[in-house]
């Protein structure tokens, strides 16, 4: 049976996940699921079991146990090729882009429409172009030139054409991993209206990242992972900023931390009164 919220089947949804490499546990019994038209955020500490996830999502790792299932339907994802054309669509942080061809060529990167009857067939650059311009005016998207090269626009930009390329070749999940770390302030902000965008056009949005103040800005529910354990998902309603950050850190590393922290600030100003 799959779960329901308010009557409604998830999109995706995951059960019990677990995923060992050798004797280490990525993941140990991970629970979560995500909606059409929401963001649910995945936050976790470095080693917390983020990549994992995505990898066990999107096709690339199987999982050693747990369930997973597509709008109800029971799947075991044997190909990040399946996932796609199950509509899970996952944007790397290296974005698998060539910055080297323009934006038309890496939006249709392998999915070129043709022009000609074999063997005289082209990359119809027209269509190619219309349907590009027409996709990123409908999210919002202002680029200067199409066939600009990819390499000389910004991180925020070159994250932002890949959401609405993902959303147009027909993600109905679209997992994001890391959209925003090597981003600044502005960067950030731009892509996660982005991610606002596909939200606003019934994506259900997996967004996993360690930042809890962007996850705070666009998230719908957030579910916490620390050492490859769920610490439980809680709506924006549940939780505070400032808990989700606690419970990310793993609230008494941080207050072990903040102590440490502060012995350290006494002892060195005992220090420098001593020696002046
Ligand atoms: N292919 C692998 N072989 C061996 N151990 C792995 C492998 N992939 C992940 N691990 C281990 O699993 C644990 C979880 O790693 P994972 O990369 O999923 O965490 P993460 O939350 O994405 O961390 P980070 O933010 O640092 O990338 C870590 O202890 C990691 O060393």
């Amino acid at each position: 049976m799959s779960s329901l919220e308010g009557g409604r089947v998830p999109l995706l949804e995951v059960e019990g996940l677990a995923r060992s490499f050798g004797k280490v546990a990525a993941l140990e019994d991970v629970s979560m699921n995500v909606h059409a038209g929401e963001v649910m955020c995945v936050l976790g500490d470095n080693g917390a079991g983020k990549s994992t996830l995505i990898k066990t999502l999107s096709g690339v790792h199987l999982p050693d146990r747990g369930i997973m299932r597509i709008a109800g339907e029971e799947v075991r994802l044997k190909s990040p090729r399946e996932a796609r054309d199950r509509g899970i669509a996952t944007v790397y942080q290296d974005l698998a882009m060539v910055p080297m061809l323009s934006i038309v060529r890496n939006f249709f990167l392998g999915a070129e429409p043709m022009k000609g009857v074999w063997p005289f067939r082209w990359f119809d650059l027209g269509a190619a172009d219309a349907v590009v311009r027409t996709e990123l005016e409908k999210m919002g998207i202002r680029v200067r030139n199409t066939s600009e090269a990819v390499g000389t626009l910004s991180g925020g930009e070159r994250q932002s054409i890949a959401i609405a390329r993902a959303v147009y070749f027909g993600a109905r999940v679209l997992i994001l991993d890391e959209p925003t770390s090597a981003l600044g302030v502005k960067q950030a902000g731009i892509v996660l209206r982005y991610v606002a965008q596909a939200r606003a056009r019934g994506c259900g949005v997996i967004l996993v990242t360690h930042n809890p103040h962007h996850a705070w800005l666009i998230g719908d529910r957030f579910t916490i992972l620390n050492r490859g354990r769920s610490q439980g998902t809680f709506s924006k309603d549940q939780i505070t900023r400032e808990e989700l950050i606690q419970r990310m850190a793993g609230g008494r590393e941080l207050e072990e931390l903040t102590h440490e922290l502060g012995e350290f600030k006494r002892e060195t100003t005992a220090r420098v009164a001593v020696s002046s």
